[in-house]
């Protein structure tokens, strides 16, 4: 039967490129909101729905999944605890697919940096995470900077909460410290998505760097995430799951 494919932000940039591949890959657009829609109908008439709006619809969309049994792609970027807690309290019920880049050289980017961070010893090699996007992007750092900090300090055996994130640094600030992850948002023109992670050590730096082209690179991963996620059971995945890398 033919997938029947919802979305959630189809007026914003991301949108049309979802609409293109999700019917390109063979699925029935079956629908798309943008702020003045209706989410409840949407998830009614769909099997799935991607969703790429913002943080605090991200959340509401994660209630409707679960009430609605549809399994979830979530794109949006800047959820706070609270919210990212709300999108794993849904994925008890429905299989919600959350990922900060659907890019697939991304998330081998997260591979790598988890295992560079296990690698070179937090006191000798300082992380800093440098990340650009285009002028319209509302949340700083974005999601997959911070992704990449969390796959670091995993590195390291730790939580980003626990290794501490060193961001916005202006005036007189103290030295830096040894631990944290440092994170600069660099914002401008229309740079669809730069990440670089740079260890510094006294003698050598390492840098591992990531560059988006074109936003539907996103927009073909959702599309597959989708076509994946329905008919897997009820948890919490990301794109390594979908990739086979998980
Ligand atoms: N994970 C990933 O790989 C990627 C994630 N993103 C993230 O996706 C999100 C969207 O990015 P982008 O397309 O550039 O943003 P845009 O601002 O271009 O689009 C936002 C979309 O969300 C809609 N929207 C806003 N409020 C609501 C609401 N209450 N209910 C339903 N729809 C709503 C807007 O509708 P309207 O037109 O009516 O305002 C619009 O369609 C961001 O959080 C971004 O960081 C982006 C690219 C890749
Ligand atoms: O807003 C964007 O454009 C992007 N957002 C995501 C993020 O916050 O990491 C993914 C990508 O970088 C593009």
């Amino acid at each position: 039967m033919t997938l029947r494919i919802g979305i959630a932000g189809i007026t914003g940039r991301m949108g049309q490129l979802l609409s293109e591949e999700a019917a390109a890959s063979g699925a029935l657009v079956a629908g798309g909101i943008g702020r003045s829609g209706d989410a409840e109908a949407l998830f009614a008439a769909s099997d799935v729905v991607i969703d790429f709006t913002n943080a605090l619809t991200a959340e509401r969309h994660a209630e409707l999944a679960a009430r609605s049994g549809k399994p979830l792609v979530l794109g949006s970027s800047g959820l706070s605890a609270a919210q990212e807690a709300a999108v794993a309290e849904a994925a008890r019920t429905v299989p919600v697919v959350y990922a900060a880049n659907f890019a697939p050289g991304v998330t081998l980017l997260f591979a790598l940096a988890e295992r560079m961070a296990a690698a070179l010893p937090p006191e000798q090699y300082d992380a800093e995470i440098v990340e650009m996007h285009h002028r319209q992007k509302v949340d700083a750092p974005s999601g997959t900077a911070i992704a990449l900090g969390r796959a670091v300090a995993r590195g390291r055996g730790q939580t980003l909460e626990e290794v501490g994130m060193e961001s916005g640094r202006n005036g007189h600030t103290a030295p830096r410290g040894t631990g944290p992850i440092g994170f600069a948002a660099l914002r401008g023109g229309q740079v669809v998505g730069e990440h670089t992670l740079l260890f510094a050590a006294g003698s050598e730096h390492i840098a591992l760097t990531h560059r988006s082209f074109d936003r539907r690179v996103y927009a073909t991963g959702a599309v597959r995430a989708a076509h994946w996620a329905v008919g897997q059971p009820p948890a919490l995945y990301d794109m390594k799951h979908v990739l086979g890398m998980g």
